[in-house]
């Protein structure tokens, strides 16, 4: 990445703002001087060496790529002019034809970055209009890189499916780990056991698929012809309604991100 690229990232302060600027930081795709952060509130105190201002065109003249992190809800207020700059946009939602048009921008992309970016572990999908140039998507690509794993997609449409997939993703593990601690709770192991256990069950499986690299379908499969506890627990989570419950869940996350992007 050329040194004199300038990146401005308006909700910086923010639990993913944040986090993208710190991986920024750590892989050293811009020195601190070059980050123009901007905020609400409080002026924040992490940091160290960047500028920050509640002034988000102040931002984006500064800048010459501006990422968006503010919620939804809140992307009403952010009315900036980027005419000649690369706009990338976290918002779960918010189509490419509106960011075009409120930031006056015709090089603009959609990410959905997860959590997981604060460990750099994040899956990032995106998607660019096609102004974007090449060196445009290079730049995405570094940043997102810095935050875990990313895939360039063609269509809005996947992005809006994969904001419930993996935007929410992180989500549903901690949802499978609640339910594992409250059944182990009540069969009354004590809280710290259960909470070790349970952690260690995530991370121990996130390591395992990570170095197999085969698909989840293979694994259950395996644990199914085994034919003992696992395949017993299995069977049962599925007589449950487990993998319907997990379609629902997907579906209503697709159905609330299209809705949001008309709505905010
Ligand atoms: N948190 C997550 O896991 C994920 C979040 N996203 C998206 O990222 C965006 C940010 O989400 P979070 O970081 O979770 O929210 P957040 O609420 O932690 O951060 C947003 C920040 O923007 C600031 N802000 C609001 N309006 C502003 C304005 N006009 N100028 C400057 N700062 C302003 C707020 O004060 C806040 O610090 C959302 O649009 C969300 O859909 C996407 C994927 C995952
Ligand atoms: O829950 C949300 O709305 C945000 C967007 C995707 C993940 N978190």
């Amino acid at each position: 990445m050329s040194d004199a690229l300038k990146i401005g990232v308006i909700g910086g302060n923010g639990w993913l703002g944040g986090a993208i600027v710190q991986a920024v930081l750590d892989a050293r795709l811009a020195p601190p001087e070059e980050l123009t952060l901007s905020y609400r509130g409080e002026r924040p105190a992490r940091f160290q060496g960047v500028r920050w201002t509640t002034d988000n065109q102040e931002l984006a003249d500064r800048s010459d790529l501006i990422i968006v992190s503010v919620r939804p809800a809140h992307w009403p207020s952010v009315a900036i002019s980027a005419t000649g700059k690369l706009v990338v946009s976290v918002m779960a939602g918010i189509p490419l034809s509106r960011l075009t048009v409120q930031l006056r921008t015709d090089r603009v992309v959609r990410a959905l970055p997860n959590a997981a970016a604060e460990v750099g572990k994040s899956y990032t999908p995106w998607v660019a209009s096609p102004a974007a140039s090449e060196r445009d998507r290079s730049i995405v690509r570094r940043i997102f890189e810095a935050c875990g794993s990313t895939d360039e997609v063609t269509s809005e449409a996947d992005i809006d499916y994969l904001t419930g997939l993996s935007g929410s993703g992180p989500a549903f593990p901690a949802l499978l780990a609640n339910a594992m601690m409250q059944n182990a709770l009540t069969h009354g192991l004590g809280p710290q056991v259960a909470r070790r256990a349970v952690a260690a069950v995530l991370i121990g499986t996130g390591r395992l698929l990570e170095r197999h690299g085969e698909s989840p379908v293979e694994t259950v499969k395996t644990f199914l012809r085994y034919q003992g506890t696992t395949a017993a627990a299995i069977e049962a989570m599925r007589a449950a309604g487990f993998d319907a419950a997990v379609a629902g869940g997907l579906a209503a996350a697709f159905k609330k991100s299209v809705s949001m992007g008309q709505s905010s």
